[in-house]
Order: C-alpha cells, then structure tokens, then sequence
C-alpha cells in the first residue's frame, strides 16, 4: 500500500464492517492502524489481503520502524532495477544482433521488471483478473505488453522510473501527513515526579498520574498540561500556539505539555494523565482532519474511476481500429495504445490534492490554527462574511465594574447591594463575574453566599438571572423576612417586565453612550439599582478586522448587549455593521438570514454561549483559550492563541490552498494532454510517457509541499518552522 489510490481501495473493502472506528494510513511506513474490536481482526486481515494485498499484523511500534527500513530496501532495489535496465538497454543499442545477446539483455528487462515491479504487477493482475481497472492495471498491461511486442528495455525502464517514483512520491505524501506527529515528541517520555518521602525520582511519563507534583528545570518541556505550584519563569508556547512570545507563569498559572519553560525552575501539579494533554488533543485533531476527505479530492477520485477505464478503453480501440480502420501495422498500433495507457496514467491528478490539502492542514497547525478537516480549509475562501461576537472574542471577556447606582426608595443601599451580589455570584456570565467581583472589591459586607437566602435561581440566557431572595422585613433584626423575586439583567428584560420608567431611562441612556455594558437589579415593581461594567477591546481587534477587510470579507457584529454600547465597542474596532440586543437564538437567525441574502458566513465565538451560532455557520472558528474543551468540540476551525488576525490568515490559507489545488489539478492535466497529442501525431514513446508522468507527479507534489514552508505568517513563526524542520530531520534520520 503505497498510493492514495489504494487507501481509497482499502477504505471501500472496510467500509463494511462496522464495527471499525477509524482509519490511519502511513503511506511512507506502509502501516495501517486500525481502531477496531478484536473480534473482527481477521476479517479485516482477510479483506485487505482479498485486494492483492497480503497484509501482516504489528503489534509494537518497534515494527514500525522495521517496516520504515523494508521501505528503504524497496528504494534499494528500485535503483538497482534501474541499473539492471539501463543495462539492458545498452545490450539492445550496441550488441550484435544475435539470438544469445537478444536473450540476455531479455534476461536482464525481466529481472528488471520482476526487481521494481514485483508489486505493481502483482496487484495490476488482481485488478485485472477482478474487472477493475486502476493505476496497476494500467501499468501492469503497458509493460508487459511492451515487453511482448519486442520493447523489452523500454518496458524494464517505464517499470523502474515507475517505482521510484512511486516511492518518492509515497514518502512526500506521508512527509506532509507526518510532519504533525513531530509535535507529538515534543512532549518528553520522563518527568522528574516527587516522591512520597519528598525525594525526586526521574519517572515515565506513563506512569505518572493527575495530582503527582512535577519539576521542570529551565529550559526543558513541560511532559504534562499542570497548574504551577511553586517558583517564577515563563513559558514558550508556540508549540500549541504557534505564539513565540512567551508567557509569564508563576503560582496558579496553567502549563501545557510541550511547551518550554524558559528562566526558572517550576513545581507544577499534573491536571491530566499524558495522554489527554492539550497537545496529545491538538494531534489527534489533525490526524482526524487528515483522513476526512475534502469535497475536491472526493472529486478527484470519482474522476479518477471514470477517467482510468475510459482512457483503457481508447487505447484499446487504438489497438485494435488502428490496423482494421487505417491499415497501420499492428506492432505500431499496439506501441501507441501503450504509449496511451502510460500517458494517461492518473497518478499525479490522484496524489495532487491530498498532499496539497494535508500541506495546508499542517502549516496551520503551526501557526496555533487547527482545522478539523480538508472540508474548511478548502471552504474558507468563500466566505463573503464574518460574524464576530462582542463579548470574549472583540474584547477580551474580562469585565470589570466601573460605576453602580442605587434607585430604590424602599431598600437600604446594604440590602440592595446584599442581593445584587448574591445573584452575581451565583452565575459564571461575564458581566455577573464583574458585579460580584465589584461589589466584593468595595464590600459593605464580608459575610458570604451560604446564608444569602437564594432559593429557585436560574440564568434566562440573553436577559440575565432570576431567583426568589430571602431578605429581612426591617433593618433592625427583628427576625421578621418576606421572599420576593429578583432579577438581574439587562435593559430588553426590563422592558419586557415593564419596569422601565423614563427616570431609568435617562441613568441608562448616560451609561450606554460611554459604552458601558449594563445590568440592572429589579424586584416585582421597580428596578433597584443599575450596575455598568466596562470591557476592554483587544489590541489586535481593529488591525484584524481591517485585515479581513482588505480581503474583501464584509465584517458583522453580533452582540446581546445593547445597541448604544455595541456601536461604540464596533466604532473602536472599525466595525459597520453591528446586530445587537440578540438572544442566543437571534444570533442563529441573524446567521441563517446572512448565509441566504449573502452567501457562505463564517462565525467567530469563544464557543461558550454562541456554540449554536457557531455550529450554523458555514466556517465555526472559536477562540481556544489554549484548547478548552468547548471551543474545541463547538468550532470548525479553533485560534489558539485568541489573536483575532489570524481569522484573516486562515482565509488566506485558504485561497492559497485553493490555488495550488487548481494549479496541481491543470498541471496534471495539461502534462498528460501535451504528451497525449505528441502521441497522437506519433512524437511520442514510452520513455517519454513515463518521464511526463513521473514529472507530473513530483511536480503537483513539491508544489503542495510549498505549503508547509510558506507560512503565512511571516517573521515571527520563522522559530517555530525552523524547529519543527529540524524535528521532522531529526525523527527521519
Ligand atoms: N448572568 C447574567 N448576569 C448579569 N447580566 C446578564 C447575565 N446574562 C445576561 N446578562 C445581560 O444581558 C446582556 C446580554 O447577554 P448575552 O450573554 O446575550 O451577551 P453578552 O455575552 O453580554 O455579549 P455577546 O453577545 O457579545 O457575547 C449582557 O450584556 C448583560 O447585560
Ligand atoms: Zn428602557
């Protein structure tokens, strides 16, 4: 197995049984790894075998590396098939024309042919003999019939060119699909772990489980993600990231598996066992998105099955018209219809996209951008529209409180500020976190939650959060209390109350034109108090948002706060269009509205109550947070690193993925159409067949490839190429 061709085969033959749960192809190392019960093992075997491959079981990744050197002999025995063919060649043009030398330069193809292409013919004659006519067939008929109509050398030739090829080419293929795994040894197989008896031991990482207390010394990698106990550094992250700027950890500050520290010795706490690390998530998202197809390449290969027989059938009817139609002899008819079916070979068409793809999938993988298939780096081009959430992706999600005021007639200013607190503090919104931090930060009163007398609390997602508050009838404890409901939220949900009078009007109107988020405390009657909570917009915000503008994407601000508040954060960003006072439905339908007046729409989120949103939209890319589970599961494609430019990076990605795409796709097809007018009017042979398909093929290959090197971020992701290069080096040699 050594071709995208024959991971679509097997797929097709294993797409029966069920019980599997993945599919991981390694062309370069010939190696399937398949998730499956171990009941349906011989099934699978059998049915791999029944496609002319005869496969074996390994069981450690020691084979592995065993079946990484048989592919180095194949390359071996390629290179000395085509020795012994150039040699035979050579017998042909200069020995006498005897029946002996005949017999030996013969002898010397044969071998050839057997050397290099002992697969090939194998697998060609299984097509063959089951009515299936693929890129072995093709080959296996072009040089045996080559060497039958007395072209013997030629055949040796076509045969060794062939394979090598094929084998470079399996090895760029797998080179691109690799290049990932190289983060996987970013993470070190031992950690120093302290001991019961407080000692240090150097330890497997297996071993080790969440809880232990981990030291890194500076300038070695994290093995685990932690939270630091101990000591002061800074961290390099650009493993995960792809940010080299590094990042300050002390006490408290979370670490991630892979990523260096850098001046200090840190103790740190072990959050999860090494295998369900950030970076071990971040690897199996793209090993996943390698093997989901993209719509092109599912197109190339239904191309690819119409296209291989059809071509077989022409030079069928080349072999066979040309004599009975125009006369021509049947050794010069039967030389062009094999010229033909070397010509048409559709290994580069094949090959050009997925490598193309699975380039792009990883040069974003380094710049901190994880797309979880082909699907959306190939989509993302499209887009004609972003949508940005206000809260947690424009600005940074970290309210504070900048202003409160108390309206009630009724309620002391210590009762009132009493529940406020009380119902922040039971919610996790942003703008709930600000008012509790607020109200605990100037505190009347240190006394905490457990006696705040909250009963029935629930959040109403997009207005704010209601509950039943116990509060005492008189300040002079009496003992005497009432149970009322209370609500904080915003403004909409006052109006829909009816609670809004004109007096609250204006307080609001005054906060909503400095831009200030608000929400307001009201009982059954009256609105209380009114808190105003201000956040700040990211540095990066307005250059992204330009960003994508230059690209032509039109930029749209969806937002549940209010309008007044909303078109000033926008204004800062250099945002028109803003949709604000959303609920979470809302920002649905504001979606679904724009994909159909505008066309494909890519939303952005945190992915922690816009995952609807997210999920509807055309491209979902949320905002990592360093990998949080939310956003990982509710997005498409997940930033890293929150930097909202590079939104616009991965849409370049995507046009310039989609260009190689087209590019690769025309080359391979230009090529063949040259060469098979050449052969047509007769100025073509087989050498040069295989030489142009051969080119073709390392062609659309190195041309994809180029995506891996170019980053589209230039300067500061030069480091982190530069490390992986020398990675991937490192693991090869
Ligand atoms: N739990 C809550 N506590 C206090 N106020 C709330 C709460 N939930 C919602 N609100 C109020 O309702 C408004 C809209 O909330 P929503 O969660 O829809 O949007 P947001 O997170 O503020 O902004 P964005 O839509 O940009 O993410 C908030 O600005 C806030 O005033
Ligand atoms: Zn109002």
């Amino acid at each position: 197995m050594d071709c995208p061709a024959e991971e679509g085969q097997i797929r097709g033959a294993l797409k029966e049984v069920s019980e599997i749960r993945s599919l991981q192809f390694d062309l370069t190392a010939r190696t399937l790894e398949v998730d499956a019960p171990e009941s349906v093992w011989d099934e699978v075997a059998t049915r791999i075998t029944s496609l002319g491959m005869p496969c074996r079981r390994l069981e450690t990744i020691q084979s592995v590396e065993q079946a990484r050197n048989l592919q180095r002999q194949e390359l071996f025995r390629a290179i000395a098939a085509l020795g012994i063919a150039v040699v035979a060649e050579l017998i042909h043009l200069m020995a006498a024309d005897t029946i002996a030398w005949k017999a030996t330069g013969m002898g010397f193809a044969a071998f050839a042919i057997g050397l290099a292409g002992f697969g090939v013919l194998r697998k060609g004659w299984f097509a063959l003999t089951h009515a299936k006519i693929n890129i072995n067939a093709l080959m296996t008929v072009a040089v045996v019939g080559a060497f039958l109509i007395g072209d013997w050398p030629e055949a040796a030739m076509v045969m060794a060119l062939y394979s090598i090829a094929e084998l470079i080419e399996a090895r760029a293929v797998s080179r691109a699909r690799n290049a990932i795994k190289g983060l996987l040894n970013l993470a070190p197989m031992q950690a120093e772990v302290r001991q019961r008896d407080g000692s240090w031991a150097r330890t497997g990482v297996q071993s080790v489980r969440p809880g232990a207390v981990v030291r890194v010394r500076p300038g070695e990698r994290f093995a685990f993600d932690g939270t630091v106990l101990k000591g002061h550094s800074s961290a390099d992250q650009s493993a995960i990231t792809g940010e080299s700027v590094p990042v300050e950890k002390s006490s408290g500050d979370p670490v991630f598996a892979g990523t260096v520290n850098q001046y200090g010795e840190l103790e740190f706490e072990v959050d999860k066992p090494a295998s369900d690390t950030v970076l071990a998530r971040i690897i199996h998202v793209v090993e996943q998105a390698q093997s989901a197809r993209a719509p092109i390449q599912r197109f190339v290969d239904r191309f690819a099955a119409v296209y291989t027989p059809a071509v077989f059938v022409i030079a069928l009817l080349v072999a066979i018209g040309g004599p009975l139609a125009f006369g021509i002899a049947w050794s010069d008819s039967i030389y062009k219809a094999l010229v033909l079916l070397v010509i048409a070979c559709p290994c580069a068409l094949v090959i050009s996209t997925p490598v193309t793809i699975v380039s792009g999938l990883t040069s974003a993988a380094r710049m901190g951008v994880l797309i979880k298939g082909g699907v959306f780096l190939e989509r993302a081009h499209h887009l004609t529209h972003i949508a940005l959430d206000k809260t947690g992706t424009l600005t940074r999600g970290k309210p504070e409180m900048v202003a409160s005021q108390i309206l009630s007639q009724t309620q002391s200013e210590h009762t009132v500020l009493k529940i406020a607190r009380a119902l922040a503090g039971r919610s996790d919104h942003p703008v709930s976190l600000a008012i509790a931090k607020g109200l605990t930060v100037h505190g009347s009163d240190p006394e905490q939650s457990s006696q705040d007398g909250i009963h029935h609390f629930s959040a109403e997602p997009g207005r704010g959060v209601v509950a039943r508050v116990e509060t005492a009838l008189k300040s002079d404890d009496s003992g005497e209390s009432r149970v009322m409901t209370y609500r904080l939220g915003n403004h909409r949900w006052m109006h829909e109350l009816g609670l809004c009078t004109e007096q609250v009007e204006i307080i609001l109107n005054g906060y909503e034109a400095q831009g200030y988020t608000l929400s307001l405390l009201a009982d059954d009657r009256s609105v209380l108090a009114v808190f105003a909570v201000a956040d700040t917009i990211r540095e990066s915000a307005r250059e992204a948002v330009n960003q994508l503008q230059a690209l032509g994407v039109k930029v749209v601000m969806l937002t549940g706060d209010n309008a007044l508040t909303a078109r000033k954060i926008a204004g800062q960003a250099g945002i028109v269009e803003v949709r604000s006072e959303l609920l979470p439905q809302d920002k649905l339908d504001a979606i679904r509205d724009m994909q159909e007046t505008a066309g494909p729409v890519g939303m952005v989120g945190d992915g922690i109550n816009d995952s609807p949103a997210l999920a509807s939209a055309d491209i979902g890319f949320a905002m990592g947070q360093a990998g949080t589970d939310i956003a990982m599961e509710a997005a498409d494609v997940v930033i890293m690193n929150d930097d909202l430019r590079r939104v616009s990076r991965t849409i370049e990605l995507s046009r310039k993925v989609n260009q190689v795409l087209w590019q690769n796709i025309s080359l391979a097809l230009g090529i063949k159409a040259v060469f098979l007018v050449l052969a047509i009017f007769d100025h073509a042979t087989m050498w040069m067949a295989v030489f142009a398909d051969m080119g073709a093929s390392l062609l659309v290959v190195l041309n994809g490839l180029r995506l891996i090197r170019s980053s589209p971020i230039s300067g500061q992701s030069g480091g982190v190429t530069g490390r992986y290069d020398s990675l991937e080096a490192g693991r090869v040699g």
